[in-house]
């Protein structure tokens, strides 16, 4: 099962999906307008016990300053802001930013391959729904591993690989037929979601992803299945 996809992974033929930094950035500046609305329609509002999980694994406390990295509209960083945590919400689509300049979360631009960070400057990172997108995420793995404090925590939430072999069958035909169609109805730009859908399918699943975190330098690689593998949270330690 992992083999296909991480292999086209690893080769950067992305399934067809080798998007320049430039055009994945101008692609979420035409989704941001309707980002948050057409994400709540297409998971069926299970976006939102997703991103507590995420919170949850995260584990940050009272103070501590957490990156949240391809934060996009700074959804996901509101949830990490929650209980006095220090979250900074970092994208490089200006579109995603000025979309969710309302939220009460700093916002900065930066790449997550390069981010605007000093070297062990922050407690945790996070990155949810991101990492898939990133032109070279083994090579953002390794700059967010630069910008953690040894002892801080890495968490990636991503879409996954449902381990129910009849439950994975219904799931891509959900992905392959009915998102597209869905996301036409919903969002400002439907070809993103049709790219969304194929970018899921090339992407490696959970044991493969752990496997590329640890490469990219990080400890105590574990995860967790969320709605039946539909999504995967990986948790890490900066060693
Ligand atoms: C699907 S959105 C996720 C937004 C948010 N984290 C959430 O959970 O809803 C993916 C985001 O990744 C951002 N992104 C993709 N590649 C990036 C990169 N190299 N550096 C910074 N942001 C990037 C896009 O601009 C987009 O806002």
């Amino acid at each position: 099962m992992t083999d296909r996809r991480d292999s086209a992974h690893t080769a950067g033929r992305r399934a067809g999906l080798d998007k320049q930094p430039h055009e994945v950035a101008a692609m979420f500046d035409g989704v941001a307008r309707r980002y948050d609305l057409t994400n709540t329609v297409l998971s069926a509002g299970r976006d939102v016990s997703w991103r507590r999980a995420t919170r949850e694994a995260l584990g940050a406390r009272p103070g501590d300053v957490v990156l949240d990295v391809a934060a996009g509209t700074g959804v996901s960083t509101v949830e990490l802001a929650a209980g006095g945590v220090r979250a900074v919400a970092c994208d490089f689509s200006q579109g995603m930013l000025r979309a969710g300049a309302w939220r009460p979360v700093p916002m900065v631009a930066g790449d997550a391959m390069a981010l605007p960070l000093a070297d062990a400057s922050v407690d945790g990172l996070v990155i949810s729904f991101g990492l898939r997108n990133v032109a070279d995420p083994d090579a953002a793995l390794r700059e967010f591993a630069r910008v953690v404090r040894p002892g801080g925590t890495l968490v990636v939430c991503e879409f996954s690989s449902p381990t129910w072999a009849p439950f994975r069958t219904v799931y891509t035909e959900y992905l392959m037929r009915a998102l597209p169609r869905i996301a036409t109805a919903v969002s400002s730009n439907p070809d993103a979601y049709v790219y969304l859908a194929e970018s899921i399918r090339a992407w490696p699943d959970q044991p493969a992803l752990a496997t590329r975190i640890q490469a990219a330098g990080w400890a105590d690689v574990e995860w967790r299945d969320l709605t039946g593998g539909i999504v995967a949270l990986h948790r890490a330690r900066r060693p």
